[in-house]
């Protein structure tokens, strides 16, 4: 008997996130990532290095692509796990691959599925709340894990291209779930990163120091300025006040992530942009023009600039 021809993935602009994940897909699916060329090398001659709670092993049948015409032409599938402020440029980069395909976002912050949607066919907004970071040249390693992938469908046509990922992600051993709700799945998603991933940058501390008393209260700020701006935009999560989300905050997900560093920590280490402007900055608009005050947000997103731009100098 044949086997059924397993479906084309690309994923772009692979680290931490999307490697892992091509390490992952690798055994259901035939993966070709668009990542950087310290990466492509790597892989290229060693195959992918994973380690932690996805697996330690070696994987050799990744593709890696410098560029779109290197990519597959038809994939079944796209992923998008570049760091938000790049959305738009990779589809640029990518825009004839993209073009009436079914594209995923696998990326933290508000803002990324309108900017695919320009490009792609069906959408689907997905999120992920498990550590990824990136060791070395073709080197990933997974961490801790504190809830399932949620995907949902964004925009489009293709309403089957949501089962179709889901089932693919889940024959990859990966715990995930389909929402009918995405956009309140990446607003609930989002509260993690607003509290966690600037003041851990900032500091340089990993996730689990945020349960100091003097930082919980800065949190606190955060998440309730958060909820009054959300009210006002007529955006629910799966939380039905911020003291409930505070609870699960500092009850759940901190000691799930508590010696984790966020992936905002890694930006500044390396002198890199951070997704500030898609987190707490974008809140800070947001309350901006509702009237709505943000000082915690507003403040924290300005210490982060001045650090992105501090430590590139
Ligand atoms: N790390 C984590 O634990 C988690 C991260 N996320 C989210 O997932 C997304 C990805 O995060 P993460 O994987 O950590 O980020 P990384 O910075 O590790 O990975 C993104 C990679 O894409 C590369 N890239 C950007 N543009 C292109 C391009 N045009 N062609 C090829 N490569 C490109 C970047 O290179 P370069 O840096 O050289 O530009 C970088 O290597 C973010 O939205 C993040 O917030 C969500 C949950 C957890
Ligand atoms: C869940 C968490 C905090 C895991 O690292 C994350 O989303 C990030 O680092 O950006």
């Amino acid at each position: 008997m044949t086997e059924p021809e397993r479906p084309v993935v690309l994923i772009l602009g692979a680290g931490g996130v999307g490697l892992s994940l091509a390490g992952a897909l690798a055994g259901v699916a035939r993966v070709a990532v668009a990542c950087r060329p310290r990466h492509a090398a790597a892989v290229r001659r060693d195959g992918l290095v994973m380690e932690g709670v996805w697996g330690e092993r070696t994987v050799r049948e990744i593709a890696c692509v410098a560029g779109p015409g290197e990519a597959p032409p038809a994939p079944d599938l796209v992923i998008v796990t570049a760091k938000g402020f790049d959305t738009r440029a990779v589809c640029e980069e990518y825009a004839d691959v993209l073009r009436g395909r079914t594209v995923a976002s696998l990326q933290n912050g508000i803002g990324n599925e309108e900017v695919i949607a320009d490009y792609a066919g069906t959408v689907i907004g997905g999120t992920v709340t498990t550590n990824f970071s990136v060791v070395g040249d073709g080197h990933v390693r997974v961490k801790s894990q504190s809830s399932p992938m949620v995907f949902g469908l964004w925009s489009g046509p293709d309403a089957d291209a949501l089962p179709r990922l889901v089932d693919l992600i889940r024959s990859a051993g990966i715990l995930v779930e389909a929402s009918t709700d995405i956009r309140s799945a990446k607003w609930s998603k989002s509260l993690l990163n607003l509290s966690v991933n600037p003041i851990c940058a900032l500091l340089s501390i990993p996730v689990g120091k945020a349960a100091d008393p003097r930082l919980q209260r800065v949190i606190r700020e955060i998440v309730s300025e958060t909820f009054a701006v959300m009210d006002a935009e007529g955006v629910g999560t799966r939380w039905p006040s911020a003291e409930a989300y505070l609870d699960h905050l500092f009850a759940v997900q901190v000691p799930d992530f508590a010696t984790a560093y966020p992936s905002m920590y890694y930006d500044i280490q390396a002198g890199r942009r951070t997704e500030i402007d898609l987190l707490n900055g974008y809140i800070a608009d947001l309350g901006e023009r509702r009237g709505i005050p943000t000082p915690y947000n507003r403040c924290i997103a300005d210490l982060v600039r001045f650090r992105e731009i501090d430590e590139r100098k």
